[in-house]
């Protein structure tokens, strides 16, 4: 950790009575630590300063972060904006439903939700539409017999979330560079010459939206085709020109990407875990046989308790998503402290996520506390997806194909008489910001 901070910056400093964490480095400030070691920044800042600090995200300035368990109802506070998230992010969030408040947002959302709840998801056949895919793709790495995980799980994401938005999968590799490329943009330093970061973060960000400009040209040419786009632009069309096509093409882009990191990482943590947990992996092949076959329907989620518990305790222990930023509208009580109006508030998910205050022995990657638990779901065990107005719309979609996922890998791995072999560390390499993901490096055998 010391290297990753600044070692000539060790004074305290205090803004609005609050400690700024010590370290930063010029431009960047404190994103070294955040993209590389998280964790180890957030214990640190807590042992040494308390329950509020202020980190510096660089670029984006300082997020006042809070540790303290209130932070979490910050989600929900009509008197906290996600505004802010637009200008940290302007070239990958600009325009899009994640950074709108109130009726606006309201708006934006109820033209797209209703296909991403379990309804929507069963009526247009995603189950059906997804099954091929996973199967082929778990097929190859038992061909394959040793993959690197993670770069394999972004490309299945990539299959699946293009074939969700109803585009024809080409040019994948293309892509995925590009996807990179934009991701560059929420940690790139304020430099803008070519070859440098930010440069190449937003020429990847045209080249994206003019392809999704091309997908609505095409959906509207060919309005009989299915897809989320051509639902989307179906219920933008409806709105009379209240809803443009820069908010359109904004939003596909937010889709596009919210849902291939995130559960592109989640999946690749599945396996890893699953690698190093033998006696899960075997719970999950018994679990697999009973049910004969790669579930389609919301309605066969049930029968699939082990693939369920291993979906909510890999999001628990490896939250995708880690930090969320919003900006209090007016005075707030936060913990034991007041924040001024105008702060920029820091919500570490990832830190609630694995907190002993919130879970029994949080460092332990356990089925159990999901699969002995009585009670329903509350939004604290899903908090990994935000909560609130502006909680993760993928939530169903996510469930419904982590369990595909990992009852396909059981089936198909077990059929050909192998199971998954950790065959490098997890630790190094693993990344923290702007999306949290284990190491490109780490690989998977199957034998
Ligand atoms: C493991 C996978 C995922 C995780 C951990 C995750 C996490 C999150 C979180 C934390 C938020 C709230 C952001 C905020 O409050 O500022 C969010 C919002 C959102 N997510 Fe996800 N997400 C995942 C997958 C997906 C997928 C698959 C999709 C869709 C294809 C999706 C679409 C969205 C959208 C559209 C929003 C914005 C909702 C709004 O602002 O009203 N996510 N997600």
């Amino acid at each position: 950790m010391d290297m990753l901070l600044n070692p000539l910056n060790r004074w305290r400093r205090l803004r609005d009575d609050i400690p700024v964490m010590p370290g930063a480095f010029p431009l960047v400030g404190h994103l070294p630590a955040m993209v590389c070691d998280l964790p180890r920044l957030l214990r640190r800042a807590e042992r040494t300063l308390g329950s509020h600090f202020w980190l510096d995200f660089g670029p984006a300035g300082h997020l006042m972060t809070c540790l303290d368990p209130d932070a979490l109802a910050l989600l929900r506070h009509k008197e906290v904006s996600s505004a802010l998230i637009e200008e940290m992010a302007p070239d990958i969030l600009g325009g899009t439903l994640v950074t709108l408040d109130g009726s606006a947002h309201r708006q934006a959302r109820d033209g797209i939700k209703a296909a991403f709840l379990p309804r929507g998801l069963t009526e247009a056949g995603i189950g059906e539409l997804f099954e091929p895919i996973i199967r082929a793709q778990v097929k190859a790495w038992r061909d394959r017999g040793e993959v690197a995980i993670l770069p394999d799980t972004r490309n299945l994401m990539l299959k699946l979330t293009f074939s969700l938005m109803g585009i024809p999968a080409q040019d994948l590799s293309e892509w995925h560079r590009k996807y990179r490329q934009l991701l560059q943009l929420m940690v790139a330093p304020p430099i803008n010459l070519p070859g440098m970061p930010l440069r190449r973060g937003r020429a990847a960000r045209d080249w994206i939206d003019a392809q999704s400009r091309q997908f609505i040209r095409d959906a509207r040419a060919r309005a009989a085709r299915t897809g989320l786009i051509n639902d989307m632009v179906s219920a933008f069309d409806c709105s009379d020109g209240a809803l443009s096509d820069d908010v359109l093409v904004a939003n596909i882009r937010l889709l596009l990407l919210a849902g291939h990191e995130t559960s592109a990482s989640t999946i690749a943590w599945m396996v890893i875990e699953l690698a190093q947990h033998p006696e899960l992996w075997d719970a999950l092949v018994e679990e697999a046989q009973r049910v004969g076959a790669v579930p389609t329907g919301h309605e066969d989620l049930a029968q699939c308790p082990v693939a369920e518990a291993l979906f909510r305790e890999t999001l628990r222990m490896h939250p995708a998503s880690s930090l969320v930023p919003r900006r209090a509208m007016q005075e707030l009580q936060l913990g034991q402290r007041r924040i001024p109006a105008g702060t920029h508030l820091c919500i570490p998910l990832l830190h609630f996520s694995t907190s002993p205050l919130l879970h029994e022995a949080p460092d332990q990657f356990r089925l159990g506390r999901w699969l002995q638990r009585t009670e329903p779901i509350r939004p604290v065990d899903m908090l990994q997806f935000g909560a609130g107005p502006h909680v993760c719309m993928g939530y169903h979609l996510v469930w419904l194909e982590l369990v595909q996922f990992s009852i396909a890998l059981a089936l198909t791995m077990q059929e050909a008489g192998v199971r998954p072999r950790l065959m490098s560390g997890v630790e190094k390499g693993r990344r923290y910001y702007p999306t949290a993901h284990p190491s490109m490096t780490v690989r998977i055998g199957f034998s």
